[in-house]
């Protein structure tokens, strides 16, 4: 049986934590939004209330709902300002260690019932769980970028995940208006399973000189339909978010087709990062984006 969620706190502020904080406070959740900085989360509020004025000016929402969904949105500096809620969402980079260190820290502070879960990309949801003290009160709750926008919520369960954590979590994606895809707790679930593969072998198409960015991306929209060109999307998601995910499946599922692309390296480690750092496959520093190859 679901337990009834009213606070939610969320760590990290960037592109998916304040999508994340967006949608719940707008479906009349109180937040706590947390980052490393008062300058990350000044930031992260000034976007919810950017894409917020959007929907109002699309007659999405009215401009009540905004001024109500930002005044539910509170953002505190450190871990202790999310003692109170009843489910917490970790939503920082995608490196396993830094996540580690964030659940250590918060179950020494947050309420023993409250539900603590992962936005992760890909990590395995059971080995976060064995860094909490409940690890049947944890949970893969996956959101999709950019939140607001996509329907899709991936829900995994880690070995000792129990009903109600499943319940309650499927309960809250249902009130954010989301549909829940189950998957079983494999190196990146089922969306980057199949997206990041794809994505990676557009990486190659690029350093094999089959096509240059331009050519990739109209390939996949023009001839598959894709909404967004491969590498349009992977500067969208973020270079590291994908190198990450790679790096996560090649060793989880000790396989070389998943071998990251060394270009994608490259752009990591050039800190190329996408459209975060204004510099990818494409660069965003002037009016319009320009491809980078
Ligand atoms: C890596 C992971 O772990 C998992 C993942 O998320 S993988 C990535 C999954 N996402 C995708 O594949 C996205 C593919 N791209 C798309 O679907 C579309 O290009 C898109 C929805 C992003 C934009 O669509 P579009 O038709 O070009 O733009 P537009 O009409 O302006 O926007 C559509 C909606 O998206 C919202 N949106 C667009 N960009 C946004 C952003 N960066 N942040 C928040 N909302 C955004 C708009 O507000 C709009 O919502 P409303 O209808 O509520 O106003
Ligand atoms: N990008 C995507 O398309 C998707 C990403 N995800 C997953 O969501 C998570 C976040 O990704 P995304 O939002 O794109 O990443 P971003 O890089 O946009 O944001 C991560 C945020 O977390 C902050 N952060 C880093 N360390 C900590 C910490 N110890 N405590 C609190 N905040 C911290 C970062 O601050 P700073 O920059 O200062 O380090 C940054 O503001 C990852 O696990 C990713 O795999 C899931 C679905 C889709």
């Amino acid at each position: 049986m679901a337990v009834t969620i009213k606070k939610v706190g969320v760590i990290g502020s960037g592109q998916m934590g304040n999508g994340i904080a967006h949608v719940a406070a707008l479906a009349g959740f109180d937040v706590v939004l947390n980052d490393v900085s008062d300058e990350r989360l000044k930031s992260a509020m000034a976007t919810i209330n950017g894409h917020l004025s959007r929907q109002v000016a699309k007659q999405i929402i009215t401009e009540d709902a905004r001024k109500k969904a930002l005044d539910r949105i509170t953002s505190a500096e450190t871990l202790d300002g999310l003692s109170d809620c009843d489910l917490v969402i970790e939503t920082a980079v995608e490196k396993e260690e830094v996540k580690r260190k964030i659940f250590h820290e918060l179950c020494a502070v947050l309420k023993p019932d409250a539900i603590v879960a992962t936005n992760s990309s890909s990590i395995s949801i059971t080995r976060l769980a064995a860094s909490t003290d409940r690890p049947e009160r944890f949970i893969g709750i996956h959101f999709m970028n950019p939140v607001p926008a996509m329907e899709l919520v991936e829900l995994i369960r880690g070995i000792a995940t129990d009903d109600m954590t499943f319940d309650t979590a499927k309960e809250f994606v249902g009130k954010l208006g989301k549909q829940v895809a189950v998957s079983e707790d494999f190196p990146a679930f089922i969306v980057n399973r199949i997206l990041l593969p794809m994505i990676n072998e557009a990486i190659y198409t690029l350093y094999e000189g089959v096509g240059n960015v331009e050519a990739i991306d109209a390939a996949m929209k023009l001839g598959a339909h894709h909404p967004m060109g491969p590498l349009e999307l992977a500067d969208f998601i973020g270079l590291d978010t994908c190198l990450s995910i790679m790096q996560v499946l090649h060793e989880g599922l000790a396989d070389s087709k998943y071998r990251p692309c060394p270009l994608l390296v490259k752009y990591v480690e050039a800190g190329w990062l996408g459209r975060k750092t204004q510099r990818g496959f494409y660069d965003y520093r002037g009016d319009k984006p320009v491809p980078t190859r």
